[in-house]
């Protein structure tokens, strides 16, 4: 009786193990399935009205993995037609209307099931700093109109308003690293790491109104009013960040058209050693001195003339920007940036985007020229004469083809001798995008206010991760083989009885 109940125990014992593993395998398939499943597309869009223009910008990311990082992508980038909202003085009704052709787009490449759940917002910079400077009823009159528009459409609008120069430079410095996987990174193993310290980069924004920059300094920040400091997935990080307001490209070159009408002799016509020879801009005294960030002269008729006369000196013009940068005042710090602003010495890898990048872009510069190639280029394209350069590039706007001369020479002067990247040029790279998404504060402003980025290391991976499911499979067919190898066996040479 025992000699026969044995092989007989034994044998069901093998078949339960091998029913088992089948079950186990099933289930692993169908975990796997279930983790692969498209699960609902979640959308958030950020409008960035900055100083010369609006842009709206729509991010997705898949519904089940909010928790991780590299995940969120731009999927719309539409520019708003005409100027920036702190154009729109004398019609704010306007400022709103404007948005709304972007907001159509945006109804129509968003599903409409996800509509009322996908947040918008909208931040202002530099133009309408300046604007709420000058008339801060005129300003929040153009922010309730841009709010009343957002709101008339089903999205979650979340908010309409002037960010800081510190947020500005922040969430720029954020986007960078989040998108390239510099503040966590899943590791082959299914585990969470935390790249090298190396790895960060700091970020440089050259905007119209302002310019930021944004870095993790060598030693702890000395003046807390640039000190930001961030907890990301459980790491604590001490960003530098400042951000220089009337020094965006198109306010620094008022600024120059005002010193050189306040330093010429009373003619109406001004050489500009960084317009092209040939080119004559006639303007109003009211259009220089229309922003806080020139002091008008005294006295002052608005209405009288002045015209500018290009010359293309590029030694002159980069002396005069140097004037007015104020590279040399640093009085009260050990370590400046320009006009005496505290700033300690740079340090890591940067991106230069925005108007860094449109100049060198423009110019033919890849986004690692040396600076010998960079000066020169820069210098053989102030000398060419406008007639020249009309006929050369007839489809750019006229306003960027005058400018890049002077765009250059101001870009170099702000980075070589304002944030002193004069022995660490080959540590920056003037880049626009980074995996198909655009670099700008909009995209670290949004994972900032949609808590995209937790401040502690998430704990659970949503989903099977292909590393463990394929250890998983081996495993159970592994056990299925072996226990078929058993009964096999078992029934060829087992005890017959
Ligand atoms: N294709 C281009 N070529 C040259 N400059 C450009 C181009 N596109 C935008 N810009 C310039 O980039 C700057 C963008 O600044 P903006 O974001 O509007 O201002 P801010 O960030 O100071 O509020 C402006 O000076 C604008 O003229
Ligand atoms: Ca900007």
């Amino acid at each position: 009786m025992k000699l026969q109940l044995k092989p007989v125990l034994l044998g069901v014992a093998l078949v339960a193990i091998t029913c088992m593993t089948i079950i186990a395998l099933i289930l692993a398939i169908v975990n796997r399935q279930s983790a692969e499943l498209p699960y609902s597309t979640q959308y958030g869009m950020v409008f960035d009205a900055g100083s010369s223009h609006t842009a709206l910008f729509l991010y997705q990311w898949p519904g089940n993995k909010e928790n991780n990082t590299g995940i969120v992508s731009q999927t719309l980038l539409c520019d708003v037609k005409g100027d920036g909202i702190s154009s729109y003085v004398t019609n704010p009704p306007g400022a709103g209307e404007s948005l709304r052709e972007c907001l159509d787009i945006a109804m129509a490449t968003v599903p409409a099931s996800q509509q009322r759940a996908t947040p918008a917002y909208l931040g202002a910079t530099a133009g309408m700093r300046l604007l709420s400077l000058q008339n801060k009823t005129l300003s929040d009159q153009i922010l309730s109109e841009v709010t009343k528009s957002m709101q008339s459409y089903p999205f979650d609008f979340r908010g309409a308003r002037i960010i800081t120069g510190m947020e500005e430079g922040a969430y720029g410095w954020i986007t960078i690293n989040y998108l390239l996987e510099g503040f966590i990174k899943y590791g082959f193993d299914g585990k969470w790491i935390h790249p090298k310290a190396g790895t960060i980069l700091g970020a440089l924004d050259l905007g119209g109104a302002s310019t930021q920059i944004s870095f993790i300094p060598r030693d702890p920040v000395k003046d807390p009013q640039s000190a930001f400091d961030l907890q990301l997935y459980s790491y604590r990080y001490q960003l530098y960040t400042h951000s220089y307001l009337c020094y965006g490209k198109d306010q620094a070159l008022k600024k120059l058209n005002a010193y050189l009408q306040k330093t010429s002799r009373p003619s109406s016509v001004i050489q500009h050693p960084c317009y092209h020879s040939g080119y004559n801009l006639t303007v109003k005294l009211g259009d220089i001195y229309d922003s806080p960030c020139v002091v008008k002269p005294t006295p002052y008729d608005p209405l009288a003339q002045v015209t500018f006369s290009g010359t293309g000196d590029s030694a002159l013009c980069m002396s005069l920007i140097e004037i007015i940068v104020n590279v040399t005042n640093c009085s009260l710090y050990p370590d400046c940036g320009f006009d005496g602003v505290y700033q300690p010495p740079v340090n890591g890898q940067f991106f230069a985007f925005s108007a860094y990048f449109y100049t060198f872009d423009f110019l033919g510069l890849a986004p690692k020229a040396s600076l010998s190639l960079v000066n020169s280029t820069i210098e053989s394209y102030c000398n060419k004469t406008w007639m020249t350069l009309v006929a050369e590039y007839p489809k750019v706007k006229e306003k960027y083809l005058r400018d890049y001369c002077f765009s250059g020479h101001y870009i170099m002067v702000i980075l070589l001798k304002g944030y002193k990247f004069e022995t660490n040029w080959d540590k920056i790279s003037f880049q626009k995008q980074v995996a198909d998404t655009d670099i700008g504060w909009t995209l670290g402003y949004m994972l900032n206010l949609t808590n995209l980025i937790p401040s502690s290391r998430p704990l659970v991976v949503t989903g099977v991760q292909t590393s463990q499911w394929a250890a998983e499979v081996f495993f159970i067919v592994f056990a299925l083989f072996l226990s078929l190898f058993i009964i096999i066996i078992f029934c060829v040479w087992g005890p017959t009885t």
